[in-house]
């Protein structure tokens, strides 16, 4: 079978890859054939982000390039986005799927190094090393055990069981902690764990608080001053979720105060775009508290599966159409196009587009040999397997289409 091209050449198809994501990636796409790839080290915003947006394709960016509506509504040519990391909370999702732009993650590919990050934490902190450590870099000698503690036996809170937080539970067995979990949803418990259906209840009996929740509207400072009021035995909070999930100010009373005993902290409300800007927190110096710069999911490990996962749901997506996994226009798993042509079709969910589309179809004499279907409240994404023929008139009668978000051809 004579390979796959699209109606775009590959070889045209700008891919900005922002946020020195892994190298993977780039290779994943070279070897599919895309050469034009345009590689960033840290996040861009504002004019810079949308000049390099202008003809772009396809964009790849991690937690800190923030894509707002208003920069993918700039962006014209965009086809789809690559998230290279858990979180899509940078991605305005809503006006993704307005625009027909189609959204991409890796949900589970830096899983595991999160859930360990968290498990070493949760060490360090019941054991006081970060004083410890800093106490022997001054030069000073500190065997003391006061306040230092095994985590076996100790209890274990999770908030947010998904993925995170039911790998986080597994191990943290494993290591002989009890652990308990708060979410939203109907979780099954692993192992041992328990569900514990009231937060204050959760972090009023736990020893550890960890945070694995999204980044959404409803996780926005989830826990506030009321929340964090809650601790009041010197319990430990470790955050590796999203950084406002966290009144940071309320944080930092809470640990000078005591209340919190400790915390491990990897996620901020404002983060440096890149190393060369300075990182700045209410949380620097205090006793006892970890700060990372955002690296829960940062392994060699992670970061080359995420390269690999993504770009292969962005390389499927621009040369099938398959939107699996899509977190903007509607998800639909297609057939390999067996000798057909394929017009890909996005438009608004307003009755009449699909039986228009099917009546200029019928009237350029087109077999129709496949349909496909998907809607979400706004948008409708069509999948037309059709017999080979002139293609581009085609494409130009679906673009006169009243509603017509986005059209493209496969052939
Ligand atoms: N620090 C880092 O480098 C990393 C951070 N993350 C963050 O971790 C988050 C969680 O990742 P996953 O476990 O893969 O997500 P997931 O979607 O598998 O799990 C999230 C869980 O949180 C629950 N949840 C949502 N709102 C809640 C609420 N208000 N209270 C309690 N539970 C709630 C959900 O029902 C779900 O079970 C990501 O969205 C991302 O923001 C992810 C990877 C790396
Ligand atoms: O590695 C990154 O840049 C972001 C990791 C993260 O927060 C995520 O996967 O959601």
């Amino acid at each position: 079978m004579s390979p796959l091209k699209t109606s775009f050449p590959k070889g045209k198809m700008k891919i900005v890859i922002l946020e020195s994501i892994s190298q993977s990636a780039v290779e994943s796409f070279k070897k599919a054939g895309y050469t034009q790839i345009e590689q960033y080290p840290g996040a861009l915003s504002g004019e810079e982000l949308d000049e390099v947006l202008k003809d772009a394709k396809v964009v790849c960016v991690r937690s800190k390039t923030q894509l707002t509506e208003e920069v993918i509504q700039k962006a014209k040519k965009l086809v789809a986005i690559g998230c290279f990391c858990i979180g899509t909370n940078q991605v305005d999702l809503d006006a993704a799927n307005k625009a027909g732009v189609c959204v991409f993650n890796a949900p589970f590919s830096n899983t595991r190094s999160v859930a360990e990050l968290v498990i070493a934490s949760a060490i360090m902190l019941i054991r006081r090393i970060p004083d410890k450590d800093k106490a022997a870099h001054a030069g000073e000698w500190d065997k003391d055990s006061t306040n230092a503690h095994e985590i076996r036996g100790k209890k274990l809170g999770v908030v947010g069981y998904g993925h995170i937080g039911s790998q986080v539970s597994i191990l943290a067995e494993a290591m002989g902690l009890k652990v308990f979990y708060y979410d939203v949803e109907n979780k099954l418990p692993l192992g041992n764990a328990e569900e514990v259906t009231d937060l204050k209840t959760l972090i009023e009996d736990c020893d550890l608080i960890t945070l694995h929740v999204p980044g959404t509207n409803g996780t926005k400072n989830l826990f506030d001053k009321q929340v964090l009021s809650w601790f009041n035995k010197g319990q430990m909070l470790i955050n590796m979720s999203r950084g406002n999930v966290v009144d940071i100010e309320a944080l930092k009373t809470a640990l000078e105060d005591g209340r919190i005993g400790g915390a491990a902290v990897d996620v901020f409300p404002e983060e440096p775009k890149n190393k060369a800007e300075k990182f700045s927190s209410p949380l620097q110096n205090i006793s006892n508290v970890i700060l990372t710069p955002h690296i829960g999911g940062s392994t060699e490990e992670a970061q080359w599966n995420i390269g690999l996962d993504v770009s292969a749901k962005l390389i499927k997506y621009i040369e099938s159409g398959s939107s699996i996994g899509s977190h903007s226009i509607p998800e639909l798993s297609l057939p390999k196009m067996e000798d057909t042509h394929r017009i890909l079709h996005i438009h608004k969910n307003v009755s009449g587009v699909l039986s228009e589309i099917n009546s200029k179809i019928s009237k350029l004499d087109v077999n129709i040999l496949g349909q496909y279907l998907s809607t979400n409240i706004d948008v409708g994404y069509v999948v037309l397997d059709i017999a080979k023929n002139d293609s581009l008139d085609t494409l130009k009668e679906l673009r006169q289409i009243e509603h017509t978000i986005k059209v493209r051809i496969l052939y």
